[in-house]
């Protein structure tokens, strides 16, 4: 194959639990996250050598050269599995970057997946090694990486590398951004109580408003510091809140990106027409959570969950 291209979805944490930091200074988690049909495209070509061009409506300030998570993530894939021949890599960057909907870390997946799918790593050794990566060389490239290796709804544990994937209806949701880079590293400082409780165990969903009762009872424990660095996040949730037939506002990840879930695609539409109207400055895109594996590559080559 000497072209492919590859769908990096949008992660959201449906919820955020901080249960503990190790010595290292990492926090550790437990995260119910589910994946949007809105996300960037990566294509990836035959080529001399491994390059990287961005484009699209969200590239400003992502960068185009080695320090992009695509590239690095290559590099890194290259270096584990031995790959001979190299990729020009061509991202149309359709998320907003540090946004907390993992964006970087979705497209450094997407890099993997790519190059798996196109060939290098068609021998079972190699997704051998490329799975022994996920405890250790791409969860220091990017804690979010390893969920978005197979973008299904899962519970991730530990710093971001313990996935156990799980059953959740289809969630009619909207994504608002309010244009506001929030670092990560930033918010997780701000964050006084690092010994929160866990997750409970997430049980059968019969019906969507189950699900949403749910999470409605778990939390996002980055949320207020975030909110600390970026006051306007609160602004954010308490205007999805007030949407007709807004089920449950949060926010995702360090921030400053928020979500807001919906009994039906139809109220998710209309309220996301009834935002831009309403904050025309403001980044939204309506979409369903689900799993996004057949729009992610043409075939499911490597299920990680
Ligand atoms: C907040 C989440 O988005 C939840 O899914 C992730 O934990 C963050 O994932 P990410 O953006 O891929 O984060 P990374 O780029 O790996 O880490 C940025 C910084 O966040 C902090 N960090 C990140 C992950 C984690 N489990 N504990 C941390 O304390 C560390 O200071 C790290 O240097
Ligand atoms: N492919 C990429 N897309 C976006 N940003 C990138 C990329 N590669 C490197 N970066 C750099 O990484 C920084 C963090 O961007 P990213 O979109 O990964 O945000 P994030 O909020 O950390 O995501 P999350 O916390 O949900 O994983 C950006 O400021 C940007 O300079």
């Amino acid at each position: 194959m000497s072209a492919l291209s590859v769908f990096a979805p949008a992660k959201i944490n449906l919820a955020l639990h901080v249960t503990g930091q190790r010595e290292d200074g990492y926090h550790l988690l437990d995260s119910l996250v589910a994946f949007s049909p809105i996300g960037d495209r990566l294509t990836l070509r035959a080529a001399g050598d491994f390059s990287m061009a961005v484009s699209g409506p969200e590239a400003r300030g992502v960068p185009a050269d080695h320090s992009n998570l695509v590239l690095k993530a290559a590099t890194l894939f290259a270096e584990h599995t031995g790959m001979t021949g190299s990729v020009a890599f061509h991202l149309e960057k359709n998320l907003p970057a540090a946004s907390g909907i993992g964006g970087g870390s979705s497209d450094a997946a997407a890099a993997v997946r790519g190059l798996l799918q196109m060939g290098f790593g068609d021998a079972p050794a190699v997704q051998a090694r490329v799975l022994g990566m996920i405890g250790g060389a791409l969860t220091r490239l990017g804690a979010d990486i390893p969920m978005c290796l197979s973008p299904v709804a899962q519970r991730v544990r530990g710093v971001g590398e313990d996935l156990t994937p799980i059953q959740l209806p289809p969630l009619p949701c909207l994504l608002v951004n309010p244009r506001v880079e929030v670092a990560t590293p930033a918010v997780f400082k701000a964050l006084r109580q690092k010994d929160n409780s866990p997750l409970p165990a997430p049980p059968t969903f019969a019906t969507l408003q189950e699900c949403i009762d749910w999470l409605a009872q778990q939390r996002n424990d980055l949320q207020a510091p975030a909110i600390a660095t970026a006051p306007v996040i609160a602004t954010v949730l308490e205007t999805l809140a007030a949407l007709p037939g807004c089920r449950l506002a949060r926010m995702s990840g360090s921030g400053a990106t928020c979500f807001a879930l919906f009994a039906t695609p139809a109220e998710a539409r209309a309220a996301e027409t009834a935002l831009r109207a309403a904050r025309p400055e403001w980044w939204c895109a309506e979409g369903t959570l689900g799993d996004q594996r057949a729009a992610s590559a043409p075939r499911p080559a490597f299920n990680v969950v």
